[in-house]
Formats: C-alpha cells, sequence, structure tokens
C-alpha cells in the first residue's frame, strides 16, 4: 500500500518482530528494483512513507484504515479490534486480514460494525493479484467500496465474498493442501514427488508442502481447526502438520517445516 502513495503506519508488539516486517519488505523492493518494475528513486520513496511503531495509540492516531494481520486466534483479534475502536477516529475503517475467521464475530468488539471488513490478501501480497473483500453481517456498502478502490490502487483485482468460515479462497486452498497431507501420511508418495506432481501436473505454482511452509504451518492449523469447527472432519489437520507445529517446525519462518532451509538451496524443494 506504501508503493501506490499511502503513508504506512507499521505497528508490531516489538522491535524485533517491526525489524523482520521492515526486512521482507526490503526483500521485496529489491526485487521489483531488480526485475524494473521500480527505480531505485521509487524505491526509496516507497521507504519513506513506512514508519514503524511499537506503540498502538500512537501508530492509530489518525488513521483512516487499519489493516490488522495478528495471528489466527479469534480471542487476539477481538482483543486488537477492541483497542483499534477505542485508539482510532470513529470514521477509520478497521480491516481484517483474518484467513477464514468471522468478519462479523471480530466486528463484534466493536462499536463501530457497519466499518469493519475482511481484506483478504495473498503470500506473497506484493506479487499476488487477488485481494478478497469479506462483507460481515453489518458491513456497509460504503466500506466495501473504500476497500475496492484501495485494493485498486494497490493493482489488485478484488471479489466480494459473504461472511462464512474461510471464505471462497481458504476453503478451497485447504481441502487441497490437507488432502495432500493425507496422501502424504498414507505413504503413496514423498512430499517432494507430491510437490512435483502438482507443480508440473496440475500447474500450480506450488506445491502444497512448499506453499505451506511458505504460508506458515501455525497459521494453517489454526486455519483447519477454525474450518472443522464450521465443516466438521473434512477439514481436520493430519498428525503429521500438528506435530510439526508442536515441534516449533512452522516453516520457512522458522526454518524448518515439511523441509530443512538450514540445508544448501537445492535440496529444500523438489522444484526444477
Ligand atoms: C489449512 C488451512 C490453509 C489456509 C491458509 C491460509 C492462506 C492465506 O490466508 C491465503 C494465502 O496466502 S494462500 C497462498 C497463496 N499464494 C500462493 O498460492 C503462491 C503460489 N506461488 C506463486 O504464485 C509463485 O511461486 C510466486 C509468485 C511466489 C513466485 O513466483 P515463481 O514464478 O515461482 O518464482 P519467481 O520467478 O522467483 O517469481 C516470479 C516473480 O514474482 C516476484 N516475487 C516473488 N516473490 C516476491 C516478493 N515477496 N516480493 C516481490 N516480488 C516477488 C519475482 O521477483 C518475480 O518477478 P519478475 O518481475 O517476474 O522477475
Ligand atoms: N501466512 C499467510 O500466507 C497469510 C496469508 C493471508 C492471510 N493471512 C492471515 O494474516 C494473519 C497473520 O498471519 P501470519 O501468517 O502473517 O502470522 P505470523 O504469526 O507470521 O505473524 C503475525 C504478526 O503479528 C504480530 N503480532 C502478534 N500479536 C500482535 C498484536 N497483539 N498486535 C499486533 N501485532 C501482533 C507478530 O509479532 C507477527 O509479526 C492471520 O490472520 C492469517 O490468517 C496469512
Amino acid at each position: 500500500l506504501a508503493t501506490p502513495g499511502y503513508e504506512i503506519h507499521l505497528c508490531d508488539v516489538a522491535e524485533e518482530a517491526l525489524n523482520k516486517g521492515f526486512a521482507g519488505i526490503e526483500k521485496s523492493l529489491s526485487r521489483f528494483v531488480k526485475a524494473k518494475h521500480l527505480t531505485e528513486k521509487e524505491a526509496e520513496e516507497v521507504r519513506s512513507r513506512i514508519t514503524g511503531f511499537t506503540d498502538m495509540e500512537t501508530a492509530l492516531r489518525e488513521v483512516d484504515l487499519v489493516v490488522e494481520a495478528a495471528p489466527e486466534n479469534m480471542e487476539l483479534k477481538k482483543q486488537i479490534f477492541h483497542d483499534l475502536d477505542r485508539f482510532t477516529r470513529p470514521d477509520a475503517i478497521l480491516a481484517t486480514n483474518t484467513s477464514e475467521l468471522s468478519v462479523t464475530a471480530i466486528a463484534s468488539a466493536t462499536t463501530r460494525p457497519e466499518r469493519v471488513v475482511g481484506m483478504h490478501w495473498f503470500n506473497p501480497p506484493p506479487v499476488m493479484r487477488l485481494v478478497e473483500i469479506v462483507r460481515g453481517t453489518d458491513t456497509s456498502q460504503e466500506t466495501i467500496e473504500m476497500i475496492m478502490q484501495v485494493s485498486e490502487q494497490a493493482g489488485k483485482e478484488t471479489v466480494v465474498v459473504k461472511d462464512v468460515q474461510g471464505f471462497v479462497t481458504s476453503r478451497a486452498i485447504s481441502a487441497h493442501m490437507l488432502e495432500c497431507m493425507r496422501i502424504l501420511e498414507e505413504g503413496v508418495a514423498s512430499a517432494e514427488d507430491i510437490d512435483k506432481a502438482v507443480r508440473l501436473g496440475l500447474n500450480y505454482p506450488m506445491g502444497p508442502f512448499e506453499l505451506a511452509d511458505y504460508v506458515g504451518l501455525d497459521t494453517m492449523l489454526f486455519a483447519s481447526d477454525g474450518m472443522v469447527e464450521a465443516y466438521g472432519d473434512r477439514f481436520r489437520a493430519p498428525q503429521t502438520l500438528r506435530k510439526l507445529v508442536e515441534a516449533g517446525h512452522l516453516g520457512r519462518k522458522t526454518g524448518k517445516g515439511f523441509y530443512d532451509y538450514t540445508k544448501k538451496p537445492e535440496t529444500v524443494s523438489a522444484k526444477k
């Protein structure tokens, strides 16, 4: 959102987490410069529009739009939205990047449910073309249109969907990824070969295990647990996923998940 010209307040709980966020932004900007999508001067202007904060109250003063992207946990999101409601101007729009939780339930923690909306981005957000906009029970049409406009300014296409658990995209991708984990557990093929089969045979840009490590296994597990509540066993997380999370192997962000990223890059994925 800094690229099309918005002034961004990036807020996280601690300096270390904030620095990780800035490092991610830096990596993306340098890829855009290398690919000549941005000049070095434009990248510098983007950087200058992003200010980091660890104090939420200060960060939120005078903002028009908040996009919350904290871990996928309803109690945490409700607590954050309660604070967003207290610290922002009454006319500010409060969006959540939740992958599958009820936007309506998150909105219930505020006094302005008509200004609460799902703004679901995809990883990597600077590249992926969609923003899935989720209309909660009380979300106003004005709020939906504001999010459509902002998304389009960021070069994204949009779809507006109903507030059901998992919306469109998380239901669809979970069904695929969880089934591939069951295929692995049945010993039908290795993770490398399932990834290769899905990439080359089905033409997905990433295989399910590469993608799971990229998304983050904790986020996947939170999402699948949430969807079990709504849809039952078809979204139940296979033990393989649960054990990796219990062991703290969360994918790329911790260096290990279905693959080991501490090894030489060519042994990390089946990508050829
Ligand atoms: C069980 C419950 C599960 C629920 C899960 C929840 C999920 C969640 O809510 C939603 C999701 O995100 S779902 C997940 C949704 N996500 C997916 O499904 C992702 C699937 N994967 C993909 O679409 C592709 O593999 C990528 C686009 C990641 C890389 O593309 P590739 O062709 O394999 O490799 P390439 O050639 O290296 O890169 C191509 C171009 O992209 C550029 N670039 C890359 N990263 C960048 C960054 N961070 N910044 C800037 N730029 C970046 C790169 O520079 C290059 O630009 P150029 O101008 O052409 O030189
Ligand atoms: N990972 C993905 O590919 C992806 C894609 C789309 C949507 N999402 C959604 O985005 C959200 C974040 O997912 P993630 O995978 O990036 O999680 P993550 O755990 O990797 O990152 C969460 C961030 O939130 C910060 N945080 C924790 N508590 C906070 C608080 N109280 N206030 C502010 N920040 C806080 C953490 O320090 C961390 O930087 C989830 O709702 C997830 O479902 C994730």
